[in-house]
């Protein structure tokens, strides 16, 4: 695409890149604001058009089946042309209805030609006068929430039968709303109060977390532009993220081996909590992901922190036995619990990745497992919540390795608020539940 300062070009060829699946929807974002010059008082809305439109695609289509009913096969360009149009129609009051009418119209001109934008402004036009269609005739209840949601239908279907039809709607809901956006406070620094004024004193205004006590949330003003950021007072990271290195149980001077860690946010913090004291061994698959790493334990001045490019699955072939004090695996995963940050996720990933991942998951934990110390901790997490990631993983693994048991000890390392979410060694976070991201955690013990 040539460059444009149109900022809804921009919002329609990010959305054709992604959905021809050439890019994550967060990174392209970011090259596309920085390739076409995008004004930053535009970057809002850029954001919110994009990811919105995403976000709800499902029900956009919905919403325009009955008007294009009759049209002969739709471009795709000219799809989601449409989608970005009707996003803003529906969902941002802010912007005129004639106004979104008319950049639709502009835009299938200069793309397409005239018949192309008479086709664009008459569909438009008739949602415009007739309204959008109800949802009442879906009457299957997994076909309505797939349907209100914007989720595939086989993933909804899945959610249901593992854990019932309400909590998968109010996941579902809470997946098509707005991330927040939280720090975790480098504590060997500052406190969290004392960076909540320093940061509002730069009219950064943030209030603390409601899950763990590491965290402040952002309410206004961009956090990951401040100083503060630059010099390592903190960390941009979801608070459901902030619990697992707590998990762990440190003591001061433990050897640490975090076998999946880049960008890094885990294994800093665990460096953090240390007092950068003891060893975090950070492995991760690819060089370009370690470097992540070490740039992120440079601008939080942490010492402890070894990075090293390897495949966990061959962890027991560069580590001697019962090593580490305690080992980390937040393992990759289908992204399940991070689908309103990321909305490309749950179009893009299919049940077979899901069978896929699992295998990796089991094969990585076996690998790392010989390396730890009797009597010591192995931490496994996801940004899932499905349980062939979740809990049949860490059963298929017991089944395997008979000198680890599920340590029920959990609980008493979780924050407060999280403790009702946790049993038998494991906790569960939906992203409903506190506004985070879902996510999963299991404890470990290696039996004496
Ligand atoms: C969920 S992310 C880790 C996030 C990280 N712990 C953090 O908090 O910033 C999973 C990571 O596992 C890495 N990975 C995938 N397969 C791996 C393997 N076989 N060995 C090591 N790392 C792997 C991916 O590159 C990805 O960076």
């Amino acid at each position: 695409m040539k460059k444009t300062n149109n900022v809804r070009e921009v919002a329609l060829e990010t959305l054709l890149t992604i959905e021809k699946n050439q890019a994550y929807s967060h990174l392209l974002l970011n090259s596309m604001i920085k390739k076409n010059n995008v004004k930053e008082i535009d970057i809002p809305l850029l954001t919110e058009m994009v990811y919105g439109t995403l976000q709800r695609k499902d029900t956009i289509d919905f919403y325009l089946a009955p008007f294009l009913k009759n049209a002969k096969k739709t471009e795709q360009w000219v799809m989601n042309l449409l989608r970005l149009s009707v996003y803003q129609m529906v969902y941002l009051d802010r912007v005129p209805e004639r106004a979104v009418l008319f950049e639709a119209v502009e835009i299938a001109k200069s793309r397409g030609h005239k018949g192309i934008a008479s086709f664009v402004n008459g569909i438009l036009r008739s949602l415009q006068r007739e309204g959008v269609p109800s949802f009442d005739s879906i009457k299957d209840d997994a076909k309505r929430i797939a349907v209100e949601t914007s989720h595939p239908l086989w993933l909804v279907q899945r959610w249901i039968s593992q854990l019932g039809t309400c909590e998968t709607r109010k996941m579902c809901e809470a997946n098509i709303t707005a991330p927040s956006v939280t720090a975790r406070v480098n504590q060997m620094k500052q406190s969290p109060e004392e960076l909540m004024d320093m940061l509002k004193r730069k009219g950064i205004q943030t209030e603390k977390g409601d899950l763990t006590e590491d965290a402040i949330k952002s309410l206004k003003g961009n956090l990951a532009q401040t100083e503060e950021f630059k010099k390592g007072c903190f960390t941009i990271q979801d608070e459901s993220s902030m619990l697992v290195a707590r998990t762990l149980g440190l003591q001061k001077g433990d050897s640490v081996l975090d076998a999946c860690a880049a960008p890094g946010g885990k294994s800093t913090h665990i460096a953090e909590i240390l007092e950068n004291t003891g060893s975090v061994h950070s492995l991760d698959l690819h060089e370009h992901k370690v470097k992540l790493i070490k740039e992120q334990a440079e601008r939080l001045h942490l010492s402890n922190i070894e990075t090293e490019a390897l495949d966990s699955r061959k962890a027991h072939t560069r580590f001697k036995n019962g090593q580490f004090d305690k080992i980390l695996v937040d393992a990759p995963c289908s992204g399940f619990g991070v689908i309103r940050r990321k909305p490309d996720i749950k179009y893009s990933k299919t049940e077979e990745d899901v069978g896929r991942l699992s295998e990796i998951q089991l094969a990585i934990l076996s690998s790392v497992a010989p390396l730890l110390k009797k009597d010591g901790t192995l931490i496994y997490s996801t940004c899932t919540i499905d349980h062939e990631e979740n809990g049949q993983v860490v059963q298929a693994f017991l089944e395997k390795h008979s000198d680890y048991e599920l340590d029920h000890s959990l609980i008493d390392r979780l924050p407060q608020p999280a403790k009702p979410f946790a049993a038998d060694g494991q906790l569960q976070i939906l992203p409903h539940y506190f506004g985070t991201d879902g996510f999963y955690i299991a404890s470990l013990r290696k039996k004496v």
